[in-house]
């Protein structure tokens, strides 16, 4: 299973609100425990109600993000952001926690918060994001509604939002087709694969100015679909979880054969740079 001889892999699960990141980490747990490789499990999302799952660590232990809103007067988004930026200030703590199992574990499961850009378009989510990949080999899991996604508009604006994150991560990703029980994903292959079906069922739906710019944008995103890996889950049935933890391994090896090193070269750059300046 997915480690380096040291550490085990970080599945950080990243996703739109609803698309089931919650409840899939919950399978991942189970799944884990049934194969007698318990993980380490980390939840970051302040505002969710109830968790499925016993989380080794949970900010809400740390951060009531009600009280942060009442203190700073915040709506709800402001209220989860803040919690997030007091906790990132002892997230070294987390990670401390996290090495001191490490050799008992066989991968560490992050859930996030629900309103995605929280996570993905904040400072505290880059920091607790390169903190991680810093030290453990990491994957971004990429969580889709798959029923909520088979309009050609909405697949297409979904993809969009994987492939920023993709590109400012940097990090191993994989689309994570969810819901299969509700709708199997294999228009999502085909879009995904064939042009000319995406084409044919953009136009097919509709003749707007939207479809157009649908189709157009599907050109932009050939090369992000050939570099990625996808599989179809069902977090409420547990089905496709053998071809995920395949597709975990696959990315894995890319931390370890792209990322890592890229990680290691800028690292030495930075360390040139600082002492050049001390000199
Ligand atoms: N049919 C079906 N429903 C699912 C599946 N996974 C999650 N759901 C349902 O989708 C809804 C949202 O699931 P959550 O796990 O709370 O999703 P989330 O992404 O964590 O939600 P936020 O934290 O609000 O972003 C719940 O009603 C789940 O029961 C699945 O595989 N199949």
């Amino acid at each position: 299973m997915a480690t380096t001889a040291t550490q085990p892999a970080a599945l950080i699960l990243i996703g739109m609100a609803g698309s089931g990141k919650t409840t899939l980490m919950q399978r991942l747990n189970a799944h884990l425990h049934s194969i007698g490789r318990p993980p380490y499990t980390l939840n970051l999302d302040p505002a969710v109600a109830e968790l499925p799952y016993t989380a080794n660590i949970d900010i809400r232990d740390t951060v009531n993000y009600k009280e942060v809103m009442k203190q700073y007067n915040m709506g709800p988004n402001g209220g989860i952001l803040t919690a997030l930026n007091l906790f990132t200030t002892k997230f070294d703590q987390v990670l401390g926690f996290v090495e001191k199992r490490a050799d008992q574990v066989s991968h560490v499961l992050v859930d996030t918060p629900g309103q995605i850009e929280i996570f993905t378009w904040s400072a505290s989510g880059a920091i607790i994001t390169e903190a991680i990949a810093s030290s453990h080999p990491t994957v971004v899991l990429y969580v889709v509604d798959t029923p909520r996604c088979s309009s050609p508009a909405t697949f297409m604006s979904n993809m969009l939002y994987a492939c920023s994150i993709l590109y400012k991560t940097r990090l191993p990703f994989m689309l994570v087709f969810n819901k299969t029980d509700a709708q199997p994903h294999d228009f999502a292959i085909e879009w995904m694969t064939d042009f000319e079906a995406f084409q044919r069922d953009v136009h097919q739906r509709d003749d707007t100015y939207m479809a157009s710019l649908t189709g157009s944008m599907s050109l932009m995103l050939e090369e992000f679909y050939n570099c990625l890996r996808a599989v179809g889950v069902s977090a409420v049935t547990g089905a496709g979880m053998d071809e995920l933890f395949a597709a975990v391994d696959e990315c894995v090896k890319e931390y370890e054969t792209e990322y890592k090193p890229e990680m290691e070269r800028l690292m030495r750059e930075k360390v040139l740079s600082i002492e050049s300046i001390g000199m």
